[in-house]
């Protein structure tokens, strides 16, 4: 039976959930189980707190995790060898880890030589100050990490950016290039076995990744039109193009990214296309 990991609360926890449904997985309906059985797929969820997942996924006591790529990075792992490794990114819970310090200073990154640097991420941390080779005095935090500079424990901080409220409210700012480009992702233990089984759930949640990201988009067009259509839609592979009753014309359908939907169909209708229309795909295997 594959044993998977999701996260129990937070950020990423309710899409987490969703997306397993969605793709074809059972979840648990009371919010307080640890632990959901779903005999029809052979796997077994276990709802636990996001920063652990990395740890029972690395140790190998759990197959697969869905964890944060910034979670991921500071799951201890890497200089001892034993690490998480990304099978997929999930597209949602989208941030940056970032370098913060009080508004009014025009920080830089060497401007952390020597400082207090407050974090719930250590090994990220540490990682990165090792690179740049800048020694500063890491102290870990659990969380509510942007009040800890006024509250004199820290003079800069390090943590997750979302919509950048947090650090507006505390009057930090962001400074340096983000030390992390976060998004949910599904990772086993590195250098692992994929077997057969974490290929499905893998695929399986592929499908529904894919299926938020693109659009189907069918139209009419005039078949002189036809090859300027082609190139505003491609497809994946190629579009489909089916005669209709009116010689003159075609219709065609394509999947295209959901970004650029809206673009792509204003500039259908300014050729000449017909009866653009948009639908919603739910899964898919591509
Ligand atoms: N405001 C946010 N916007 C987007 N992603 C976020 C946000 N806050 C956290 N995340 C992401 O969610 C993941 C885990 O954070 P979360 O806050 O859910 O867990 P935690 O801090 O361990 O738990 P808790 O906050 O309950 O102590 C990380 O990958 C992080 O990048
Ligand atoms: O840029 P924003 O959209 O404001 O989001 C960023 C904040 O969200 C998370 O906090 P969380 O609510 O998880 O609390 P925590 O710091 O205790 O983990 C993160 O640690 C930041 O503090
Ligand atoms: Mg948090």
């Amino acid at each position: 039976m594959l044993r998977v990991a999701v996260p129990n609360k937070g950020a990423l926890a309710e899409r987490a959930s969703a997306m397993l449904t969605e793709a074809g997985y059972r979840q648990r309906h009371e919010p307080r189980d640890l632990t959901v059985l779903d005999p029809n797929n052979d796997v077994e969820f276990f709802f636990l707190r996001p920063k652990d997942i990395a740890i029972y996924v690395a140790s190998g006591d759990l197959d697969l995790g869905i964890t944060g790529r910034d979670l991921a990075a500071d799951s201890g792992a890497d200089d001892n060898g034993s690490s998480v490794q990304e099978l997929l990114a999930l597209g949602f819970g989208s941030s940056t880890f970032r370098y913060a310090g009080p508004r009014g200073t025009d920080w830089k990154v060497s401007d952390l030589e020597g400082k207090r640097l407050a974090t719930a991420y250590p090994k990220l941390v540490g990682r990165d100050l090792k690179a740049r080779g800048i020694n500063a005095h890491v102290i870990r935090l659990d969380g509510a990490v942007e009040i800890s500079i006024q509250l004199g424990v820290a003079d800069l901080i390090a943590d997750v950016v979302g919509s950048g409220r947090t650090l507006r409210q505390h009057d930090l700012v962001p400074f340096g290039e983000p030390i992390c480009e976060s998004e949910a992702v599904l990772v086993h233990r590195a250098a692992s076995e994929l077997t057969s089984a974490k290929k499905q759930l893998t695929a399986r949640l592929q499908g529904v990744v894919f299926a938020q990201q693109y659009l189907m988009l069918d139209y009419d067009c005039p078949r002189t039109l036809l090859e300027d259509a082609i190139a505003l839609t491609p497809g994946l592979e190629s579009p489909t193009v089916a005669p209709l009753a009116d010689d003159n014309w075609v219709a065609v359908r394509a999947m295209v990214s959901r970004k650029e939907a809206n673009r792509v169909m204003d500039e259908l209708a300014a050729i000449g296309a017909k009866a653009v229309l948009a639908s919603d795909i739910r899964f898919c295997r591509l």
